[in-house]
């Protein structure tokens, strides 16, 4: 236990054993639905929904790998949602092109974010992007991981007239989310240890009890094979020879790239990680996140990056990369225990977002409102990414309205020359976004 806890800088972080296994199983429980809903996403392109559902579990498990043991952060990784919508239904039904084709743009894809971040050009542009913005990415992410969690646990639902409305209180289901919300919220303002474990357990037992959730027949199951999705982009490589193919591969880059940075970025504000507006150790934790896509390539899964739902974790006090290694070893167990998991509904890991989210609307008020030029792009990259649906595009609002708000206000010297240059990557990524 010494041994883990020296390795892992347990002591250092004011951390425990014990607080970074809870929060390792708090992170897996939080996203463990992406082990379910990627196959269905992938499926929909025609790729085998068994074989999805292996590498989604070994293509997450190695970044979580990578993550703790190389980054040591307590920073999960998985198929990003979103990216995989577009994988399915923007590429291959959209455009008509085979998913094996599209398999093998993401490993080109993964393989030329290798390439950038060898060459720290992903850590400069990191590093290039000013405090205030960054405090917003953060916030947005907190927006965007609540509505991800109200919508989900069927509190905010689609509406034809106004986009979005309160969700249907005649359904048990949504009244065992507020359930699960209200304890999750009495327990965290009563700051017991593990709040939003704790939470989610008891919201898993009321709605077993009250039949909301039905109880696996059994428990473990055969792992499934990935022999229809292993490997099978390899041989397609050379269909990447056109434009259409090479726009696709741009997109799988641009949309990971700000997405991770941002949520890289994101967690280690929430965590307290940030030094001098610069997060340490970026670089590995980079590899580790490029890695993990390049193997899930290579496994059969869309582009794998870091997930928010690590937030989860860290709320719970997960600081260490033992944190990453616990959620990476349960998505190995997954394999095996599939009919488990299914206890693990959208209402039960909804309370944790909900509260995740409040935790990471605190840098708001680190954010410097009384400057306009700050506050406008800050305003628009909080509020972009839940209604965007997507951290990359809120990230491009505000980078957009950034370096003209603050040539306004006479503050050009300010503006990092990176900060030029993005904005010019997002006029074009919003084109390219928009050619679906
Ligand atoms: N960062 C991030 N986290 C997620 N969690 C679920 N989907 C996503 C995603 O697309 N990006």
């Amino acid at each position: 236990m010494e041994r883990v806890s020296r390795f892992f800088g347990i002591e250092e972080q004011h951390s425990t054993v014990q607080r970074e296994i809870l929060a390792g199983f708090t992170t897996f429980i939080s996203m463990v639905y992406i082990l379910f809903v990627n196959p269905s996403v992938l499926g929909d392109s025609g790729m085998d929904k068994g074989a999805v559902f292996a590498a989604t579990a070994l293509a997450s498990a190695i970044g979580c790998f990578l993550m703790g043991l190389y980054a040591k952060y307590p920073i999960a990784t998985a198929p990003a949602l979103g990216i995989n919508a577009f994988f399915s239904y923007s590429v291959v039904i959209g455009m008509g092109v085979s998913w094996q084709t599209a398999l093998a743009g993401v490993f080109v894809a993964s393989l030329i974010f290798m390439l950038i971040t060898v060459f720290k050009l992903r850590e400069i542009i990191i590093d290039a992007i000013p405090r205030n913005m960054k405090l917003a990415i953060s916030a947005g992410i907190g927006m965007f991981v609540a509505f991800i969690g109200l919508h989900g646990g069927g509190l905010i639902v689609a509406n034809k007239s106004t986009v979005v409305g309160l969700g249907d209180f005649s359904q048990g289901t949504t009244w065992l989310t507020v359930f699960g919300l209200i304890i999750t919220v009495i327990l965290m303002v009563r700051k017991v240890p593990g709040a939003i474990f704790i939470g989610m357990l008891l919201t898993s037992i009321v709605g077993a009890i009250s039949g909301l959730i039905k109880l696996p027949t059994h428990f473990v199951a055969a792992a499934p094979s990935l022999k229809p999705t292993f490997l099978a982009g390899l041989n397609h490589i050379g269909d990447i020879n056109t434009v259409q193919m090479w726009v696709v591969v741009l997109t799988f880059l641009l949309v990971t790239f700000f997405d991770t940075a941002g949520t890289l970025v994101g967690l280690a504000e929430q965590a307290g990680f940030m030094k001098d507006n610069k997060m340490p150790r970026v670089g590995k934790a980079l590899v580790s996140d490029s890695t993990a896509m390049l193997a899930g390539s290579l496994l059969g899964t869309s582009p794998v990056g870091a997930f928010v739902e690590s937030s989860a974790g860290i709320a719970v006090g997960g600081r260490t990369g033992l944190t990453a290694v616990v959620t990476g070893v349960l998505f190995v167990f997954s394999l095996f225990f599939s009919p488990l998991l299914t206890v693990v509904t959208s209402q039960v890991t909804a309370p944790a977002l909900v509260i995740v989210g409040v935790l990471m609307a605190q840098s708001l008020k680190k954010i410097d409102w009384e400057k306009l030029e700050i506050a406008i792009p800050a305003f628009l990259i909080v509020l972009g990414m839940p209604l965007t649906y997507s951290i990359s595009d809120g990230i491009a609002l505000g980078f957009i309205v950034y370096p003209i708000t603050m040539i306004t206000a006479g503050r050009r010297k300010e503006i990092h020359p990176i900060m030029y240059v993005l904005f010019f990557v997002f006029v074009v990524f919003m084109y390219i976004l928009n050619v679906k």
